[in-house]
């Protein structure tokens, strides 16, 4: 009998993701000032509001100078002014050369600089070697070489990193257009769990996949945790509490409770309030039983309660999802090829999640595990491989660490 009885067509579960991924809208975009906007994604591109340079200037400290000028050498040139960085560019008058300092406009007429370790200085003149090799332009920053004004220094989507921000500053945007933060849900199901600091029997575990979401959450800037609730394993409740969130979010993560026992409620639960399953079941392990569904407009992911599923599924599958809401334009995972040295023959029909550590560049290791509910294995690991069906043995794999960025 097949395990993937819902499952239609031959999409790997990366593509199934992805493809729902794609359906989905980024949320809206707001203004933030510039001292909120790192880690925020930009909701339009980050034109130069000029040239940059804005005009030429000198990239060292040293002396203005025409470069025909040079061209009898050794030369003599009287010195007739000093360039400074912040004032406007002075004019070279023909046969003299100007002092400078880096950043400092470049006189008008001047086209060449020389560094002054270059030249024999003698305060009121200097004198340029013979032997000296310079060509026209040297060690001038032309302007607009970077970039010219109006055009596109990064695009829509982009992440804003410590270089961006600068970048900002640097063309004048004291504003920045970027999409609102993402707001998530996290509901944890499940009679057996306690809280970290209760008193846990033998029979009962404390809830550790509301951490290791809170953990991968946290590290992801341009998102909110609106609301994180734990469920009993009752139908009502799970309505109730599904209802509730889908009301304030934008994304609803759960975890638990989406296998085959008799109080795995929450696809029933989701039935009930008119979600429509998207996927439910995917070839891969650990996570098998992951769903994704759209309820109220609104994406449900229901992550398998076993400790590494529920991982493995987040940063492999829910972070293209929160990606694409964040209005990240390449949201598709970008991962590194790693060598690994697989003992084992891999499952025919199965992609294989396994946890890795990296042992040196390019590189990882398997690490031991018992399988999905050993959280000590990924607790030991860097972040896991990605194994396709039927591949076998040493060679290049995909690496995933433990994020959902
Ligand atoms: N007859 C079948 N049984 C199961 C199948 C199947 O295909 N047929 N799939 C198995 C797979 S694979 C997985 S994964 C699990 C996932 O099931 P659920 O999503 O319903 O998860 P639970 O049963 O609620 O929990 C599984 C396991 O994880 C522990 N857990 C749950 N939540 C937490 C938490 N917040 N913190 C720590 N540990 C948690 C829970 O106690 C269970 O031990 O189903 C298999 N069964
Ligand atoms: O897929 Mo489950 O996560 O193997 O235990």
């Amino acid at each position: 009998m097949s395990t993937n009885r819902e499952r239609t067509d031959t999409a790997s579960p990366g593509e199934t993701v992805a493809r729902w991924a794609d359906s989905l809208s980024p949320v809206e975009a707001e203004e933030v000032e510039l001292s909120e906007a790192v880690g925020r994604v930009l909701a339009v591109p980050l034109v130069a509001d000029r040239d940059s340079p804005p005009l030429d200037v000198s990239a060292m400290d040293g002396y203005a100078v025409r470069w025909e000028d040079l061209q009898n050498r050794p030369a003599v040139l009287p010195v007739i002014g000093e360039a400074r960085i912040g004032q406007p560019p002075l004019e070279l008058a023909p046969h003299s050369a100007i002092r400078i300092v880096t950043g400092a406009p470049v006189p008008k007429g001047a086209d060449t600089v020389l560094r002054r370790e270059w030249v024999r200085e003698h305060g009121t003149h200097i004198e340029v070697p013979a032997e000296l090799g310079v060509s026209r332009g040297q060690d001038i920053r032309f302007q607009g070489e970077n970039i010219s004004a109006g055009q596109t220094v990064v695009p829509e989507g982009t992440l804003v990193t410590a270089p961006i921000l600068g970048a900002c500053a640097g063309f004048g945007h004291s504003r920045v257009r970027v999409f609102r933060r993402v707001r998530v849900a996290l509901l944890v199901t499940g009679n057996e769990l306690v809280a970290v600091d209760d008193t846990v029997q033998p029979w009962q575990l404390h809830d550790s996949n509301s951490w290791s979401l809170r953990g991968l959450l946290s590290m992801v800037p341009f998102l909110e945790l609106r609301l994180l609730q734990h469920i009993p394993d009752d139908l009502d409740q799970m309505v109730a509490a599904l209802t509730g969130a889908l009301d304030q979010v934008d994304l609803v993560l759960m975890t638990g409770g989406v296998s085959m026992g008799d109080t795995d409620f929450v696809r029933p639960a989701l039935e009930k309030i008119g979600a429509t399953i998207v996927f439910h079941k995917l070839p891969i392990r650990p996570g098998k039983p992951l769903l994704g569904a759209m309820c109220h407009d609104r994406p449900v992911m229901g992550l398998p309660g076993n400790p590494v599923s529920v991982l493995v599924t987040a940063c492999r599958f829910a972070g293209m999802v929160l990606r694409r809401l964040g209005g990240i334009s390449r949201w598709q995972p970008r991962p590194t090829l790693v060598e690994v040295n697989d003992p084992e023959v891999s499952n025919p029909t199965l992609w294989l999640y396994r946890p890795v550590r990296l042992v040196e560049q390019a590189v990882a290791e398997f690490l031991p595990t018992r399988g999905s509910g050993d959280l000590v294995s990924a607790a030991r690991s860097d972040g896991f491989v990605e194994i396709p069906p039927n591949t076998v043995g040493t060679g290049l794999r995909h690496y995933f660490p433990w994020s959902l960025l």
